[in-house]
């Protein structure tokens, strides 16, 4: 599989903070990868690594095996800002008319326009002039313009309404299917778990989780075990508290949880040491708590 995307070793520090620390990664062709964290993470600025607009403090950034800034990568690749600022004064016909001016191989104006949601009424408006959501989709049309190969969005779906959402995710898929390459940063595991093929989860600068959306939801939801007990004594919680790999034990609804993150050994501890149990039930913890969780976690470290 050809890699387009490389991050050795990177940090990025601004002054005292550091916002980035030591993060390594690959990306590979035809791929759509989330950056996923909650505010402050640092996905903005491992975006803007890779798009050449910020140097690491450390580490070393290649795109299609060279420096982001180089020429032949700037034309193979397209970006989706935060920020949507727009040419005043042109028409949106225009602006993607000059935009698709400045690279070799621009992709073509009609599948330009059905791709990204702009209506042929759009086209005839002043770009300043068109709603936030039509920015937005200008926005999506001017990164796409040089026909890139990889192609990089920053909370792309903020501001959009769920139809414009929906054609967003839709558009992106094509391009994938076409070996174009996808990276997007995100604060909803949610649209990560719908739109990504894989989810770089970053919190407090580093990298904790890199995987497929099934791997990343099975290392944050915590399991675990519930029952009822009728000879429950402090000898007995002493044993709970004992099970492989317990982080909480507590009583709710009536019965006795205990967190694990291998219910398997604990449940064969229970039978083994024949603890005095009844009605067991595994239960899987709520992703969307889970990650609350550590999005709060995140929240009161900073
Ligand atoms: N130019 C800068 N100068 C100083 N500190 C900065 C600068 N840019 C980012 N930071 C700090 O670096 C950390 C990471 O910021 P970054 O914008 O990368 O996070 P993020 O995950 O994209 O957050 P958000 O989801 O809120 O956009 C934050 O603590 C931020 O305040």
């Amino acid at each position: 599989m050809e890699v387009v995307v490389e991050m050795k070793q990177i940090s990025k520090s601004f002054k005292e903070k550091k916002a980035v620390d030591n993060i390594s990664f690959n990306i590979q062709k035809g791929s759509i990868v989330a950056i996923l964290g909650p505010n402050g993470a640092g996905k903005t600025t491992t975006l803007s690594m890779m798009l050449g607009m910020l140097e690491p403090t450390q580490g070393d950034v290649k795109i299609f095996g060279r420096h982001p800034k180089d020429i032949a990568v700037r034309e193979k690749i397209g970006a989706m800002l935060q920020q949507v600022s727009v040419i005043d004064r042109l028409k949106v016909r225009e602006v993607l008319e000059l935009f698709r001016s400045y690279y070799p191989h621009p992709m073509e104006m009609e599948y330009l326009i059905n791709l990204t949601g702009l209506t042929p009424s759009d086209l005839n408006r002043y770009a300043e002039k068109l709603s936030g959501g039509q920015k937005r989709c200008l926005s999506f049309a001017l990164a796409l313009a040089g026909n890139p190969d990889l192609i990089f969005f920053d909370e792309p779906t903020v501001g959009l309404d769920t139809t414009a959402r929906r054609r967003f995710w839709d558009s992106i898929r094509q391009l994938s299917n076409q070996g174009k390459t996808v990276v997007f940063t995100t604060h909803y595991l949610q649209e990560a778990d719908d739109a990504a093929d894989r989810i770089l989860l970053i919190s407090r600068g580093t990298l904790v989780a890199d995987g497929t959306p099934e791997e990343i939801k099975a290392r944050i939801v915590k399991r675990s075990l519930s029952f009822l007990s009728d000879q429950d004594s402090p000898e007995f919680r002493r044993q709970l508290q004992a099970l492989p790999d317990i982080s909480e034990c507590y009583d709710k609804d009536g019965r006795i949880h205990v967190t694990t993150d291998d219910t398997d050994s604990a449940l064969a501890a229970i039978f083994i040491g024949r603890l005095p149990v009844r009605d067991v039930r595994i239960d899987q913890g709520r992703l969307d708590e889970a990650f609350e969780q550590l999005t709060q976690n995140q929240e009161e470290a900073v």
